[in-house]
């Protein structure tokens, strides 16, 4: 365990009184990729923008590489890199002294050739002497990105990167990240798209109104909460489950070819052998069996349904 972030006690209330952060303990790892998962209004933006110092937290600590973001704000800020849901820019400045100007805003020396690779990286170097109010939406997003890593930070928050993006910038965002955490970089991404946490992930958040839920490894995650269903395919179809089944862990399909029973990939016995057996018992047949596992749509669905 070698975190980079440390929070300890977050908590947030705005001016109006609503409670958007119930305190909140995380640490995230260093070079990991870690995806907060939650519905509208979860408050992934206000616990974004309290680490990176955008939004003060009303109680809490939090370091970023060992530095109080607080106490030791630039340097710590120089750390991190955010690319925002919403443009952040002034839209009259080019391409190319956007990054430039960012670059130095974080104290960082010049290195134009870093910053026409990352242009070049982000199919922008063609388009970095036009103002950015001149720049489709999907490139106006790809500014964001090269603003954030302008100054090489070695933690980079994405909030929400791919909502209303096209699939050529989806593919080019994923293999961007992909690189950058070759390079050692940290992500933390929030996002609705449950998908792509279960693609790029190594381990997951929780946060449903403004409690963190829980925090697990991707692959352990779906393992303790996933779910399994095996669909008998039958030879003959039934007119009605047989007695022997049990209609709670067992359904009939409406036209009566298929059994499908639920169990849960954790428990040690998962019911699937005694089922075969009633099955063989009660003289019923079948073609083919086949398993699908729940997906981490389904796992969170339920998560967030059951604390509502
Ligand atoms: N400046 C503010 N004043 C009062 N309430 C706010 C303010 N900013 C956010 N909130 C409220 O705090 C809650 C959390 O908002 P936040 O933007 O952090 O959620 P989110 O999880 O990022 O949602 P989304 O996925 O919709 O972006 C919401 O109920 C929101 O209305």
């Amino acid at each position: 365990m070698n975190p980079i972030i440390e929070i300890r006690g977050i908590q947030k209330t705005y001016a109006s009184g609503f409670q958007a952060l119930q305190p909140i303990d995380l640490s995230i790892e260093r070079g990991e990729i870690f995806a907060l998962l939650g519905p509208n209004g979860a408050g992934k933006t206000t616990l974004i923008s309290i680490i990176c110092g955008i939004v003060n937290a009303s109680g809490g600590q939090i370091t970023a590489d060992g530095l109080d973001i607080q106490r030791d704000y630039r340097q710590a800020r120089q750390r991190i890199g955010l690319v925002p849901q919403e443009l952040a820019v002034n839209i009259f400045e080019t391409v190319w002294n956007t990054v430039k100007f960012s670059r130095g805003l974080f104290g960082c020396a010049p290195d134009d050739d870093y910053l026409e690779q990352l242009l070049r990286q982000l199919s922008l170097w063609d388009k970095k002497d036009n103002p950015i109010m001149a720049l489709s939406g999907g490139m106006k997003r790809r500014v964001l990105i090269a603003k954030a890593l302008a100054h090489e930070p070695r933690i980079l928050f994405l909030d929400e990167p791919t909502a209303g993006v096209d699939v050529e910038l989806r593919r080019d965002m994923w293999a961007m990240i992909r690189r950058l955490r070759e390079d050692g970089v940290t992500i933390i991404l929030t996002t609705h798209y449950i998908e792509e946490a279960e693609d790029m992930a190594d381990r997951i958040g929780v946060i449903n109104k403004g409690q963190l839920m829980l925090v697990k490894e991707k692959h352990a995650l779906m393992r303790d909460l996933g779910r399994k269903s095996l669909t008998v395919h039958l030879n003959a179809p039934l007119a009605q489950l047989p007695q022997a089944l049990d209609p709670a862990e067992v359904e009939l399909s409406a036209d009566g070819t298929e059994l499908t029973y639920q169990y849960n990939t954790a428990r040690e016995n998962t019911g699937v052998a005694p089922l075969l057996q009633q099955l063989a018992e009660a003289g019923i047949g079948y073609s083919d069996l086949s398993t699908k596992q729940s997906s981490l749509e389904e796992i969170f669905v339920s998560l967030v349904e059951e604390k509502a």
